[in-house]
């Protein structure tokens, strides 16, 4: 499999106004190819945002390389980086006021001319989003109208619609139900087999991670792990993700257990 993103080196963090840097973690090395799906896991404010928006380039890096097909992430041009990778994050939208289809149809802005007329290739790709993510029967309704994971859905559907080689996704399935996290993941996780796309977000759901995901990283204060997530059942790494008074993983079953 071709390698489309390469982290090397990269530390992330914040810069001062007095110039000095909040480092959030530093060092990281990994590689992710071509139709794999993979997900960033981690204690409360360990880094995982601060890492996926380094990588979108949303933020800049404090030092180090993101490297997407061989070029770095920051010489690319608005456009081409919106046609290289999609990303949806956390923050509350501009606006609610449009319907789940016309929100849906803004991700092929990096496609269409300044009018922002969709093309029958435009009006296809949003069609097979608001499919795959099953939200035929909301398309019309006024994004205002939506709950929280609703509205989660229809962000993911319109990075779809974006189309890009690679995604990333913050977070996605945090307001959804037991049912609807698995199906979200499993559509990403089809997108990425069937269209050979680079899927990679970041979650609490470290158990439906594990059944799911065909790499994990794992970052930690003392450092991060990457690899499938067998080996990090075998190397113990789930071990040392939380302080042991309260919780235990549990390699035999792939799950955390609450202590006794
Ligand atoms: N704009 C900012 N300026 C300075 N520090 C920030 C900023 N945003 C986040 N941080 C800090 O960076 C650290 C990592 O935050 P981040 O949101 O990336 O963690 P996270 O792993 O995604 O957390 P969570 O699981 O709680 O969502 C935290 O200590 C946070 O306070």
């Amino acid at each position: 499999m071709q390698n489309v993103l390469e982290i090397s080196n990269l530390s992330i963090g914040y810069s001062g106004r007095n110039g000095g840097d909040t480092v959030i973690a530093r060092d990281l090395n990994f590689t992710l190819a071509q139709g794999e799906f993979v997900s960033i896991v981690g204690a409360n404010g360990i880094g995982k945002s601060t890492l996926l928006r380094t990588l979108a380039g949303v933020q800049r890096q404090l030092s180090g390389q993101v490297l997407i097909n061989g070029k770095s992430i920051y010489s690319l041009t608005p456009q081409k980086l919106a046609s290289s990778l999609s990303i949806v994050l956390t923050e509350p939208l501009p606006t609610r006021n449009l319907t789940v289809r016309e929100l849906i149809s803004l991700g092929r802005q990096p496609y269409t001319n300044w009018l922002g007329t969709l093309t029958e290739n435009d009006k296809e790709a949003v069609e097979s989003s608001i499919r795959n993510t099953g939200l035929e029967a909301l398309e019309h309704r006024k994004c205002y109208e939506l709950s929280d994971g609703q509205l989660q859905k229809v962000l993911i559907a319109r990075a779809l619609a974006q189309d890009t080689p690679i995604m990333m996704l913050d977070e996605p399935t945090t307001h959804l139900d037991l049912y609807h996290k698995v199906q979200v993941l499993k559509t990403m996780k089809g997108i990425a087999r069937e269209f050979g796309k680079t899927v990679i977000y970041t979650t609490h759901e470290i158990d439906l991670a594990i059944q799911l995901c065909d790499q994990m990283l794992i970052l930690e204060r003392s450092g991060h792990h990457f690899g499938p997530p067998c080996s990090h059942i075998e190397n113990q790494s789930f071990q040392n993700l939380f302080p042991s008074d309260l919780i235990d993983f549990d390699s035999g079953t792939g799950t955390f257990k609450i202590k006794n």
